[in-house]
């Protein structure tokens, strides 16, 4: 039976962290000291971890995103997606990666099963990002996203952060990218997790975007895909490649919500922007239909929306990294 939250919305889709530590230090995502590390064992094993997406899929869950910090830095992580690629019923597996790594691991993580990856891009000049990133070399990124075209992964969605003032003079050079690369650039508008001063400055909305956009090249609506994210999709017609838009503060796209996370701590989340969580590890190694029921009671409590609101952001402060985003 399909699994369904306390407003009609069809739950399909997980978004599982695998470590909090990252090998960047974006400005959007963490303070510039980084996060404060956990120790390895506040960090859920991989057994642990793959026992809640077993649990997910045995309720529902059709789609798992593997996500971070970054995914990649964590040891024993190729192994571990193998075995959710092979879990029944699991009908995509996906991860998010900021594609620094992928030169070494993208032919192992599509042996693994991984079907599609996520690469974040704030900017294709060096300078800017550095400024964003703080650390890093966008080479890397530009050899990861050939190693994954060479290791057989279908084109990526790239996601671009964009910041006013920062990178948003770039929008229309990332939509020029997909005239002619197959990729989906998905243009994102920066969500004030930190609750960084004055972050009502930095973000750019959706509509905003397009019509930058728009002013250059005409758009044409793209349908979406049956477990689709959260971006509103658009080509330029004739280009190989398509634009989305994800407007998490603007237009928010909480009507469709179909995920739920869990942090590699064991914290289950019903929204991004909850400040409640339910912790998992006490229970992660009774009988899988106790996971099972507070993944249900979870989803049964997931809110209709976040408290965002382009005036005010009535979270907790936290970092993305600690989340997934
Ligand atoms: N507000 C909000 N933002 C989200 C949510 N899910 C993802 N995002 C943001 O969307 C951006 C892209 O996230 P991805 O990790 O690529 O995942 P996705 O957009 O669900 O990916 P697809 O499943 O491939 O469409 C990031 O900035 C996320 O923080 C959500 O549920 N709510
Ligand atoms: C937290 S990162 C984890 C995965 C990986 N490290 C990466 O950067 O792709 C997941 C996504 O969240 C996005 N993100 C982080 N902080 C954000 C913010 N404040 N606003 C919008 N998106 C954010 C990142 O750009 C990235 O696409
Ligand atoms: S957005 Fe991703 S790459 Fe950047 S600091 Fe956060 S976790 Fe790391
Ligand atoms: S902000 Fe919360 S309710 Fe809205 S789409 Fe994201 S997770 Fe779902």
């Amino acid at each position: 039976m399909p699994l369904t939250d306390g407003y009609g919305r069809r739950i399909n889709y997980l978004r599982l962290s695998v470590t909090d530590r990252c090998n960047l230090r974006c400005r959007y995502c963490m303070p510039a000291a980084g996060v404060a590390k956990l120790g390895h064992d506040d960090i859920l094993r991989y057994e642990e971890l793959y026992r809640i997406a077993r649990a997910a899929v045995a309720i529902g869950i059709e789609k798992i995103r593997v996500t971070g910090g970054e995914p990649l830095v964590r040891k024993g992580l190729v192994p571990f997606l193998a075995r959710l690629a092979a879990l029944p019923g699991l009908r995509q597996l996906v991860l998010t990666t900021n594609g620094l790594l992928l030169p070494e691991l993208a032919a192992d993580l599509r042996r693994a099963g991984v079907q599609r990856l996520n690469v974040s891009l704030d900017s294709l000049r060096s300078a800017t990002f550095r400024q964003i990133a703080r650390t890093g070399e966008l080479q890397r990124v530009l050899d990861g996203l050939a190693a994954a075209e060479a290791a057989g992964f279908p084109p990526p969605k790239i996601n671009m952060v964009v910041m006013r003032g920062i990178n948003d003079d770039e929008v229309v050079d990332f939509a020029r990218l997909t005239l002619t690369r197959p990729y989906q650039v998905r243009f994102i508008e920066y969500m004030p997790a930190t609750r960084e001063e004055n972050w009502q400055a930095l973000t750019v909305a959706g509509r905003e975007i397009l019509a930058r956009i728009g002013a250059e090249f005409s758009l044409e609506p793209v349908a979406k895909g049956e477990l689709a994210g959260p971006a509103e999709e658009f080509r330029i017609p004739g280009a190989a490649g398509t634009i989305g838009v994800i407007s998490a503060v603007s237009g928010h796209f909480c009507g469709d919500c179909n995920r739920i996370r869990v942090t590699s701590t064991g914290l289950a989340k019903g929204c991004l922007f909850a400040d409640d969580a339910f912790d998992l590890r006490p229970f992660i190694a009774a009988e899988p239909a106790v996971l099972e029921e507070l993944l249900r009671r979870l989803v049964g409590c997931k809110p209709a929306r976040h408290g965002l609101a382009p005036e005010q952001a009535a979270h907790r402060p936290f970092s993305m990294a600690k989340v997934g985003g």
